[in-house]
């Protein structure tokens, strides 16, 4: 008799348990968005921009956010607030910024494994309360990945909830660059992998930073079936040439007053100028820039002096930095000098654009993203020597047109000594008209075309 009690009652305590959390869903769930349907192009367009990284450091969601205020619509743009975001954002009325509380600091003394929970679990509680209940229900969730985790989920989930479409921009993948530094069969690779193979197909729609990662996309482990756009990077207005020798000089004198001195062997040629721009993170290997460096230095005849600037803010700059001291101080480094520094936008875009060449170690963790620093580039008319070992390479950099591809310091200080030489600069000249070519296409007119159209903001 008892026997047969148990199944209904079992299943009545189910029952009131599920009525129970409908009431508390209904009582304290988060509003529903209930305007017109995302993509329809009519009504207020209002577009919540999601990257878990810095604001300031995240060209490509602060442009998405650009072009959404630009067309009308209303922008939520969240991350985290560590340096100053472009100036274009804080001075508009159609974007608001949302800060999220940068995550602790992990002890010392903790192991990653111990940390690592506890930081996602902080990480959920402020990016949950603030989507679902902060902010008003929006009609887009477009949220870059990676960083995948926990964004991928959360994002999804307050899609569900809020009735809100999820728009993925993929400018990489998270699992590859884990594994770039742990490994590619570290357990939490496979699980990270797993993740965003799950999370990422819940996008309603998507974007990719490359036609080589589209193609990707498509096929397994990932298998997205969903609607799927490559958004190439297009340089933004701030970044153009500048032709002018005057403009030149009263730019180098502002954003590198500590190298004054050297300006005017700059504009007479006497001594060349390169760029690099990084976050400093290890998939960019900044010992092949240094190893070549040593070698042009050290090249018989002595080549042109070089003074090179490596802007950026980056978790391994002070390891470089240390090595740039040392070699400094062993000699390695005649007639070179290096700098480093991180500079107000304005002045990172004018700065490329008084470069003799730009210089770009990004090695791809995935083999099909591309580096946002030489769309920059390429935006300020500034040709490049850059790491060519990946697939998309050639959707970007065309060799012999606007750019120079090494697999090597070897490579590399070949190209160096080439296009800095007095014999090289009919060569350089032909990459820079490249360039400025290349840099004349702007993401205006990708993003209008594209995802302008997606979002019912243009026609
Ligand atoms: N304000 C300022 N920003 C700087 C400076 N130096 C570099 N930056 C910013 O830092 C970016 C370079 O950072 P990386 O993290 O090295 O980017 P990336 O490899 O060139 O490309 C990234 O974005 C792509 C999508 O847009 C991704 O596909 C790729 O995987 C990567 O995440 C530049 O484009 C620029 O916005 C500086 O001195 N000042």
């Amino acid at each position: 008799m008892a026997g047969a009690l148990l199944y209904p009652l079992i299943l009545l305590g189910l029952c009131i348990l599920g009525l129970f959390a409908w009431i508390l869903y209904l009582i304290f769930g988060p509003s529903q968005y209930d305007g017109s349907p995302a993509g329809s192009g009519t009504g207020l367009v209002s577009v919540h921009v999601l990257v878990l990284g810095d604001i300031g450091r995240s060209p490509r969601m602060t442009y998405h956010a650009l072009s959404v205020a630009k067309h009308g619509g209303k922008v939520n743009l969240i991350g985290y607030l560590e340096t100053s975001p472009h100036p274009d954002v804080v001075n508009n009325p159609n974007i608001t910024l949302n800060p999220i509380p940068a995550p602790p600091r992990k002890p010392d003394s903790l192991p990653f494994l111990l940390f690592a929970p506890w930081k996602v679990l902080y990480q959920v509680y402020h990016l949950f309360f603030l989507l679902a209940y902060t902010l008003e229900p929006a009609q887009w969730i477009l949220v870059q990945n990676p960083p995948s985790i926990p964004t991928l989920a959360i994002a999804s989930l307050i899609c569900q909830l809020r009735n809100t479409k999820l728009m993925i921009d993929w400018h990489n993948y998270g699992w590859t660059i884990l594994a770039s530094t742990r490994g590619p069969r570290h357990p939490l690779v496979r699980i990270s992998k797993l993740y965003e193979c799950l999370f990422g197909r819940l996008g309603s729609f998507h974007l990719t930073v490359t036609h080589a990662m589209a193609r990707q996309l498509r096929r397994a482990p990932y298998s997205i079936k969903r609607e799927m756009l490559p958004v190439h990077d297009r340089p933004a207005a701030i970044f153009r040439p500048v032709s002018s020798p005057s403009a030149r000089e009263s730019i180098l004198q502002r954003v590198l007053p500590a190298e004054k001195g050297l300006v005017p062997r700059i504009l007479d040629g006497s001594m060349r100028l390169i760029v690099s721009s990084t976050s400093w993170t290890p998939d960019e290997d900044f010992s092949i820039l240094l190893d070549a460096l040593t070698r042009y230095a050290s090249a018989a005849g002595g080549l042109t002096p070089i003074l090179a600037v490596i802007t950026g803010k980056g978790p391994q700059k002070e390891m470089y930095l240390e090595r740039i001291a040392e070699l400094t101080r062993a000699g390695r480094l005649p007639n070179v000098r290096i700098v480093t520094a991180f500079l107000p936008f304005p002045d990172y875009a004018a700065l490329l654009a008084c470069a003799d060449l730009g210089i770009c170690l990004h090695m791809s963790s995935s083999g099909v993203d591309l580096p946002m620093k030489v769309v920059d580039m390429f935006g300020a008319g500034l040709p490049v020597a850059a790491y060519s070992g990946y697939e998309s390479f050639g959707e970007l950099v065309k060799e012999g047109s606007n750019g120079r591809g090494f697999k090597t310091a070897e490579e590399l200080a070949e190209i160096l000594a080439r296009l800095l030489s007095p014999e090289g600069q009919t060569e350089l000249e032909t990459l820079r008209r490249g360039a400025v070519r290349e840099g004349s296409r702007r993401w205006d007119e990708e993003w209008d075309a594209k995802v302008g159209v997606i979002m019912g903001l243009t026609t």
